[in-house]
C-alpha cells in the first residue's frame, strides 16, 4: 500500500535571501554579452594595471628609501662639519647660520645642537609646531631622526639632531612615478578600447544580430539584416548560416502552415462544392444584419431555397452530376441576386439567401420569381439536358422573427408549403404553416412505422384492349390505411417516403404483395393478365431491385411475362451505368417494361432506342383534353405513331369518356386504362369486376 500522499503546502514560501555569492551569480547572468564583456575586459586590464601600479609604488618606495638614507647621511655629515668651527669658537651666529642652511633642505623639519661646555644651552630651529611635538616626545608619522657627533681636532664639541620628513619625495621619484601612472592609465585605456571595440565589432553586434534574426524568427517576421554573420567563416558565420537555413525552412513551414490555416478557415466558413457562405458564415452575416437592424430600423429577407426532386436527379444521374448541378444552382442563385445579398448552401439541395435592406414583400416576390426563372433553365449535365426547379419559403425580419434560428425555420416551413403547392413556386410564411409543417414531420414517422403496422394496401386498375375491350391487364397502386386520415393515395406520401429513403422497403412489399395477389387470382381461376407494378427512379440505383422482383416471382410462382415493370422518365434519365445495368437485367430476367407517364419527363429518344420497353404509357394529362385541345391531339397521335414504328404498344392512362376512348381506338392506341373503365380497387372488388366482365363477355 502507498503512503498517503501529503497534501501540497500552499502556505507561502518564506522569502530567501540569496547568499552574496548566489547574488553575484544573479547579476552575473542578468547582464547583456555586452555588458558582460566589458566587465571581464575592466577586470582583467584593471586588475594587472593596478597590481603594476602597486608594486612599482613599492619599489619606487624603496629606492626612495635608499636615497633618503644616503641624502640624511650626508646631510649629517655636512651638518655636523660645517659646525665645527663655529662651535670651537663659540661664534653663536655662525652655529646659527650653520643650522639655518641646515633647514633650508626641504626634507628638513627640525635642527637641534647642544654643545658639550658646561651651562651650555641646546639649541633648536625649526617648524615651532614640529619642534614642540618633539619635545613632547611626540612620534610624528613619517618623521626621522638622525644624530651627528660634532668634533674638531679629536675633541668632542658637541652633537647635531636632524629631524627629516621621510614623506617628501624626491621630484625625480614623483616624477617616476606619475609617469608610471600615466603609463599604466594610458595602456589600460587604449587596450580597453581596442579590445571593447574589437569584441563589440566581432562578439557582441554579431550576436545581438543573430537574437534579432532569433527573435524575427519566433515572430515570424521578414528577415532581418544578419547577412554579415552569413559570409563569415568563423563559428558565428557558421551559426549564422544555420540559423538563416532554419529560418527559410520556418518561413516554409510557416508558409505552408498560413496557407493550411487559410484552406482551414474558408473550409470552416464556405461550402466546398460551390464556394457559397455555408451556414456558419451565414449565421454570423445574418445576425449582423440582425443587430444592425435592430439599431437603426430596417428589414430583410431570408428564403429558403430548395430544389424540387433533386434527389430523384442524383440519384438517377449520380452524384457527380448531382454536384454539377448544386454548382450550376449555385452559380444561377449568386448572379440573379444583388451585389449586396447573400447566398449560402444550407446543405444538400438547400439553399439560403439573405435579401438585404428590402423595404416590403413585394420586392421579396419579385425576387423569389427572379430566382425561380433562373433555375428552371435546362441545365446540361454532361450529354443529359436536364430541367430543376426550386421552391422557395420566405422569411422577413423584423415581421415573421427577430433571431435567426426562427427566421430560418419559418422559411422552411414556407418553402415546405410551397412544395406542398405543387413546387417550382415560391411562399411567404404565415403562423399556421407551422402546424401544417408539424403535421406533414408527424405524416413522416407515421410513414416509417406504416409497414410493421400493416397499414399498406394495393388497389388494382384494370387495362383492357382498345379495339377488343378485353382485359389485359392491370396496374397495382399503392394506398395506405391511415389511422386517422382514412385511406391516402400515393400524391400524399410517394415523395415523402422516397425523400426519407423509405421507398426502397415500400417498394419490396409492393412487389411481393403484387405477385402474390396475381398468384391468388389465378388460383381462383380468374386470369388476370399482366400485373403493371410502379418502381420508383429511386430504385434503379439498387440492384436488389432485380433480386427482389424475381425472389417474389419465384416464391409466387408467376411468370417473367406476367408483370411489367413502370418506370418513369427520370429513372430512364439514368445516365448511372447502375441504373442501365439494372434496366438490362430486367429486361434478362424477362419481364416486361413500361415508360409511365410518357410526353411529361424529358427522356432523349435515344434511351428509348438502347432499352426498346414493351410499351409506352401516356400521360393522362394529354388524354383529358383530347377532345377540345388540338396540341394533346397531336401529341397523342405523335406517341402512338412513334411506339408503333418502334414496335411497342401503348398504354392510354385517364381514359375516363367515350370521346377520348373513340378518338384513342381511331389513332391506334394499344390499351385503355382509366375512370371510364374502371376506377383503382381493392383486390376483392378486383376480382368481382374480372368475374362480371368474364359472365358479361360469355
Ligand atoms: N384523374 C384520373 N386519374 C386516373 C384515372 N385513371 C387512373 N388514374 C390515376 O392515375 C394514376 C396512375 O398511376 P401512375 O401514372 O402510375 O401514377 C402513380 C404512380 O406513379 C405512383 N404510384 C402508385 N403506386 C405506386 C407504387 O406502388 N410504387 C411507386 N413507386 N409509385 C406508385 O403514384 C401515382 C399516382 O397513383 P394514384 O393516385 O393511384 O393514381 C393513379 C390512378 O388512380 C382517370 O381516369 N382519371
Amino acid at each position: 500500500m502507498s503512503a498517503p500522499v501529503p497534501p501540497p503546502d500552499d502556505s507561502p514560501a518564506a522569502p530567501q535571501t540569496p547568499a552574496p555569492w548566489g547574488r553575484l551569480q544573479q547579476w552575473w547572468a542578468g547582464l547583456s554579452l555586452r555588458a558582460s564583456l566589458l566587465w571581464v575586459l575592466g577586470v582583467t586590464l584593471v586588475t594587472p594595471a593596478l597590481l603594476l601600479l602597486v608594486v612599482g609604488q613599492r619599489i619606487a618606495q624603496t629606492q626612495q628609501q635608499t636615497l633618503l638614507a644616503e641624502a640624511m647621511q650626508s646631510v649629517m655629515v655636512v651638518g655636523a662639519a660645517s659646525l665645527g668651527d663655529p662651535m670651537w669658537a663659540i661664534d653663536m651666529h655662525a652655529i646659527e647660520a650653520a643650522m639655518r642652511r641646515l633647514l633650508d633642505n626641504p626634507a628638513v623639519v627640525g635642527v637641534r645642537v647642544r654643545e658639550e661646555r658646561p651651562d651650555a644651552q641646546a639649541i633648536e630651529m625649526g617648524s615651532p609646531t614640529m619642534l614642540a611635538r618633539l619635545q613632547r616626545g611626540e612620534a610624528v608619522d613619517g618623521v626621522v631622526v638622525r644624530r651627528e657627533d660634532i668634533f674638531r681636532e679629536g675633541l668632542l664639541l658637541g652633537s647635531l639632531q636632524v629631524w627629516f620628513d621621510t614623506r617628501l619625495q624626491s621630484p625625480a621619484v614623483r616624477q617616476g612615478q606619475w609617469q608610471l601612472v600615466a603609463l599604466v592609465l594610458l595602456q589600460m585605456c587604449a587596450s580597453l578600447l581596442v579590445l571593447s571595440v574589437f569584441l563589440t565589432r566581432r562578439v557582441a553586434r554579431p550576436v545581438e544580430r543573430l537574437k534579432a534574426l532569433a527573435s524575427a524568427m519566433v515572430a515570424h517576421g521578414a528577415e532581418p539584416s544578419a547577412r554579415t554573420e552569413r559570409r563569415r567563416l568563423d563559428e558565428l558565420g557558421q551559426l549564422g548560416r544555420l540559423m538563416f537555413e532554419v529560418q527559410q525552412q520556418l518561413q516554409d513551414s510557416f508558409g505552408a502552415l498560413e496557407e493550411k490555416n487559410r484552406q482551414l478557415q474558408h473550409m470552416a466558413l464556405y461550402d466546398a462544392l460551390t464556394g457559397l457562405p455555408n451556414r456558419n458564415l451565414f449565421r454570423e452575416l445574418v445576425e449582423h444584419d440582425i443587430g444592425q437592424a435592430q439599431r437603426a430600423g430596417g428589414r430583410f429577407g431570408l428564403l429558403f431555397v430548395d430544389l424540387d426532386r433533386f434527389k430523384t436527379i442524383n440519384d438517377a444521374l449520380g452524384h457527380a452530376m448531382g454536384d454539377q448541378l448544386l454548382i450550376e444552382v449555385a452559380h444561377r442563385l449568386r448572379s440573379t441576386l444583388r451585389e449586396a445579398d447573400v447566398a449560402c448552401r444550407q446543405s444538400g439541395d438547400e439553399f439560403m439567401v439573405l435579401a438585404r435592406q428590402v423595404v416590403d414583400w413585394q420586392e421579396l416576390a419579385t425576387l423569389s420569381e427572379r430566382l425561380l426563372h433562373a433555375l428552371a433553365r435546362p441545365v446540361l449535365l454532361g450529354n443529359t439536358p436536364a430541367r430543376v426547379s426550386g421552391s422557395i419559403g420566405i422569411a422577413m425580419f423584423p415581421d415573421d422573427a427577430s433571431d435567426f434560428e426562427t427566421l430560418v425555420k419559418h422559411a422552411d416551413v414556407a418553402m415546405y408549403q410551397a412544395k406542398s403547392l405543387g413546387r417550382a413556386r415560391y411562399s411567404f410564411f404565415l403562423p399556421e404553416f407551422n402546424t401544417r409543417r408539424q403535421a406533414s414531420v408527424a405524416l413522416e414517422q407515421q410513414l416509417s412505422e406504416a409497414i410493421e403496422r400493416r397499414e399498406f394496401v394495393l388497389h388494382y386498375q384494370p387495362q383492357v384492349h382498345a379495339q377488343h375491350g378485353h382485359m389485359v391487364g392491370c396496374e397495382a397502386l399503392l394506398r395506405w390505411h391511415h389511422p386517422a386520415r382514412g385511406l391516402l393515395a400515393p400524391g400524399e406520401f410517394i415523395t415523402m417516403a422516397e425523400e426519407s429513403g423509405l421507398i426502397a422497403e415500400m417498394g419490396l412489399w409492393v412487389r411481393d404483395e403484387a405477385c402474390a395477389q396475381l398468384a391468388r387470382w389465378k388460383a381462383e381461376g380468374l386470369r388476370p393478365g399482366v400485373m403493371a407494378i410502379n418502381v420508383s427512379a429511386l430504385e434503379f440505383r439498387d440492384h436488389r431491385l432485380v433480386d427482389s422482383l424475381r425472389d417474389a416471382m419465384m416464391r409466387h410462382d408467376i411468370a417473367p411475362q406476367e408483370v411489367e415493370v413502370e418506370l418513369t422518365e427520370s429513372a430512364l434519365m439514368a445516365d448511372s451505368d447502375t441504373s442501365l445495368r439494372i434496366i438490362d437485367r430486367l429486361v434478362e430476367l424477362g419481364v416486361r417494361l413500361a415508360i409511365d407517364d410518357f410526353g411529361t419527363g424529358y427522356s432523349s429518344l435515344a434511351y428509348l432506342k438502347r432499352l426498346r420497353p414493351h410499351q409506352l404509357k401516356i400521360d393522362r394529362s394529354f388524354v383529358r383534353d383530347i377532345a377540345t385541345d388540338a396540341d394533346d391531339r397531336a401529341i397523342v397521335k405523335g406517341v402512338i405513331g412513334l411506339a408503333s414504328t418502334l414496335g411497342m404498344d401503348v398504354t392510354a392512362e385517364g381514359v375516363e369518356d367515350e370521346d377520348q376512348r373513340s378518338f384513342l381506338c381511331q389513332e391506334g392506341c394499344t390499351y385503355l386504362q382509366g375512370y371510364g373503365i374502371a376506377r383503382p380497387m381493392p383486390a376483392e372488388d378486383m376480382a368481382r369486376w374480372m368475374r362480371e366482365r368474364v359472365v358479361a363477355s360469355a
